[in-house]
């Protein structure tokens, strides 16, 4: 027991051997307060408080789930397996596969994913014969989803406030019942799903009370309000709700979360003071000191101090780039750096606000021959070859799954037309049936020859596949389907897309499910719920690329927060608001916060991003860190009005400047006005022909690079 215990501050003790009554730790970025709430399931079995069974733990990421379980397996000898640890999704999942028949499901019912739910909605939007320029799925998605979030069903909407708003109503509906024919449900669904069970069943709701006695959540900053209803539900009148989070980590108010959970849960559940941790264990007082300065700009904080005993450590890095391809070089550079210092890859991560910043530094990576991995971004199992290999799955395990059987009913090409598959959907809704009915009662000729072809293939699948184990049924489907003859003839992306399917194989033959039987639904569903976690698991050492969002509650020894630009981080869409921008803030919180030793910020004066060439500005963010605490590694000048026209000895190492005849008519030391950036005078120059920039020291922003292809500029006689 004292081993346990050990180590723990007293504020942390306090926490862990808290008494059988709720309670909520609000505490700063590092402070412990995961390894409180995993200590403290270990304490409460140990001392023989609880069984296993009794325990309900929600986690924010299954990968976090994961580490639980094995922290929790070092440290009791308990069957881990019999504790329910998860995300809320994949708790529910379990929930609502346990009492399936009650919740008014199919035994395989699947989950449908974001890009699934998507597709759903394509669908029926198509079947109703309405433009989805009118009605843009993404759009539908999350009206559908924030209503679900909220607890709203469509029929208990308040009335809508224009005919636009009635139609989005409508095809939630029809939305709703087109899932539930075709047995599928999506993320929003399952936690619906199960907050209406427990509701309205009182004898499950009273089985489930009387068995989880102590529920405890991570994150709690983000739970959004349907969570927060369903915590409520579980817990009952006499269970015990430990809560951790920090208000100044909430990130996902964009998705329904709500921070007012934390003052609701201080009420609801008697809890008169929350917990309070201070001392961070995770980084070194320099970047510690630079996150507090940070946050400290935002209003209505709950406020928290964070101190730590590690020392000063290094100063922040700053790196400010030209273009984004030389900030990447750089980040790639360091990193080698810090390797041959003896640094894991996988002790450093760089982050960045959106995916598709990703794309340069992959590129980068790949000519260096660093591996990698990514979080997110193009997850493993949203791969179109992951994802039609899994579409096969799915028919193999129920034929009647639309969105399976349109996916793949063309892919390897057996010559099965847009045409007819119009014709089968017209046919299916016409007669209420599903698309495989429609294509099994499909009459003579030669597309229905086709169609036949096609059902005989998915039933000589099904036949096959069911004395087959699951990773057999996986590499079955590949080799049958035609699915590896297609990739073979890829000359492009073939090779990598195979081996992508054999990854597949692979995680199919380290499943192991729950019910043998259902062996191939528990695996899509683990699919469907582990998307975009699964690459950055085992194997060889890897650097670690992510976004901010994915990069919560993990720490690494050097943490590289890249695009640090004025409408990237902080994001165009929040600028113009202070609540947007504020999230932005804590955003920028939870990025710092993740380094235990060094931290570089990096930005670059010019960027391609979504095919756009864009000239940002450096992000506020970067001049909110204290001057002192950061040291600028880039040969940043102030403005001079008027430049000297020769080369300037900073750029000695850049690449020689170009001949004045190649510039496009301009020259080195030639007076030039840009829309933005206003005068400033021509000083260095690379590349040739079209490919041609330069480097312009304007007198109110500084110097800049510019692409001559994209960047309007005038010489001035
Ligand atoms: N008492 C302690 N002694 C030594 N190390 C500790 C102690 N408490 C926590 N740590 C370590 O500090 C680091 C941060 O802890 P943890 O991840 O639990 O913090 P957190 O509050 O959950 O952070 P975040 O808000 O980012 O999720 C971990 O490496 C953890 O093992
Ligand atoms: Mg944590």
């Amino acid at each position: 027991m004292s081993e346990l215990l050990a180590g723990l501050n007293n504020e942390q003790l306090r926490a862990v051997t808290w008494p059988a009554k709720s309670a909520l730790v609000l505490a700063g970025a590092g402070s412990g307060k995961t390894r409180v709430l995993t200590t403290r399931i270990a304490w409460l079995i140990a001392t023989g408080q609880v069984n296993p069974s009794g325990i309900l733990a929600v986690t924010f990421t299954n990968k976090a789930a994961r580490e639980m379980h094995t922290r929790l397996g070092a440290m009791v000898p308990v069957n881990v397996r019999t504790m329910w640890i998860g995300t809320f999704h994949g708790l529910c999942n379990r929930f609502l596969r346990a009492h399936y028949r009650d919740a008014g499901l199919p035994q395989a019912f699947q989950i449908l994913d974001s890009a699934d739910q998507q597709a759903a909605i394509k669908r029926l939007l198509k079947s109703l014969e309405l433009s989805d320029e009118k009605y843009p799925p993404r759009a539908v998605q999350s009206f559908i989803n924030g209503n679900k979030e909220a607890g709203l069903r469509a029929d208990r909407l308040p009335p809508a406030l224009n005919p636009y708003e009635a139609k989005l109503v409508e095809l939630y509906a029809a939305y709703d019942a087109q899932c539930r024919r075709e047995g599928v449900v999506d993320f929003a669904e399952l936690l619906l799903r199960s907050y209406e069970l427990l509701q309205a069943n009182a004898a499950l709701r009273a089985h489930y009370q009387g068995r989880f006695r102590h529920i405890l959540v991570d994150e709690f900053q983000d739970t959004n309000r349907l969570q927060y209803a369903w915590l409520k539900l579980l817990s009952g009148e006499h269970n015990v709700l430990f809560a951790v989070g920090d208000d100044d980590q909430s990130i996902y108010a964009f998705r329904g979360a709500e921070v007012g959970n934390m003052r609701a849960l201080l009420s609801d559940f008697q809890v008169a003071e929350p917990v309070r941790l201070e001392q961070n264990y995770r980084s070194v007082g320099t970047i510690l000191n630079a996150a507090n300065a940070l946050i400290e700009r935002n209003d209505g904080r709950l406020g928290k101090n964070l101190w730590t005993d590690a020392g000063e450590g290094e100063q922040i890095r700053l790196y400010e780039a030209y273009s984004d391809g030389d900030e990447a070089q750089f980040i790639i550079d360091e990193v080698k750096n810090l390797q041959r210092e003896g640094m894991n890859l996988s002790d450093m991560a760089i982050l960045y606000r959106s995916n598709a910043q990703s794309r340069v530094l992959e590129h980068v990576l790949v000519n260096a021959q660093l591996p990698y991995r990514i979080y997110g971004g193009l997850r493993f199992f949203e791969r179109q070859e992951v994802k039609h290999a899994l579409a096969y799955l799915r028919l193999v395990s129920n034929p009647d799954d639309d969105n399976a059987l349109l996916r793949v009913i063309n892919v390897p090409a057996r010559g099965i037309g847009a045409r007819t598959v119009e014709n089968l959907q017209a046919i299916s809704r016409e007669q209420g049936v599903t698309l495989w009915q429609a294509c099994c009662a499909a009459g003579g000729g030669r597309t229905a020859a086709k169609l036949g072809e096609f059902v005989l293939l998915i039933e000589a699948l099904r036949n096959k596949s069911s004395a087959m184990t699951l990773a057999e049924t996986v590499s079955l489907i590949i080799d049958h389907s035609g699915l590896r003859a297609m990739y073979e003839q890829d000359k492009k992306e073939g090779e990598e897309r195979l081996a992508n399917l054999d990854e597949l194989v692979s995680a199919a033959a380290g499943f192991f499910p729950d019910q043998p039987e259902l062996a191939i639904v528990e695996f899509l569903s683990a699919a469907s719920l582990e998307a975009g976690e699964h690459q950055a698991e085992a194997g060889e050492d890897a650097l670690q690329l992510m976004t901010v969002h994915a990069a919560k509650g993990l720490e690494f020894d050097a943490v590289f927060v890249s695009g640090l630009e004025e409408g990237l981080f902080p994001h165009e869409n929040s600028m113009n608001d202070s609540k947007g921008l504020e999230e932005e803030r804590r955003l920028m919180y939870v990025a710092v916060t993740r380094a235990r030793k060094r931290l570089y910020l990096s930005c670059a004066q010019s960027r391609m991003l979504h095919g756009q060439s864009r000239y940002p500005i450096r992000s506020r963010f970067v001049e909110e860190i204290p001057a002192e605490l950061v040291r600028v590694l880039s040969a940043t000048v102030k403005p001079v009005p008027q430049a000297s026209p020769r080369r300037a000895p900073w750029l000695e190492e850049a690449s020689a400047p170009a001949s004045t005849m190649s510039l496009q008519g301009f020259r080195i030391g030639q007076g030039v006005s840009h829309a933005k950036f206003g005068a400033g005078v021509v000083i260095n120059a690379e590349g040739s022909g079209n490919d041609v920039r330069l480097q312009i020291n304007f007198a109110e922003h500084g110097l800049k690079w510019l692409d001559l292809r994209y960047a309007k500029l005038t010489a001035e006689q």
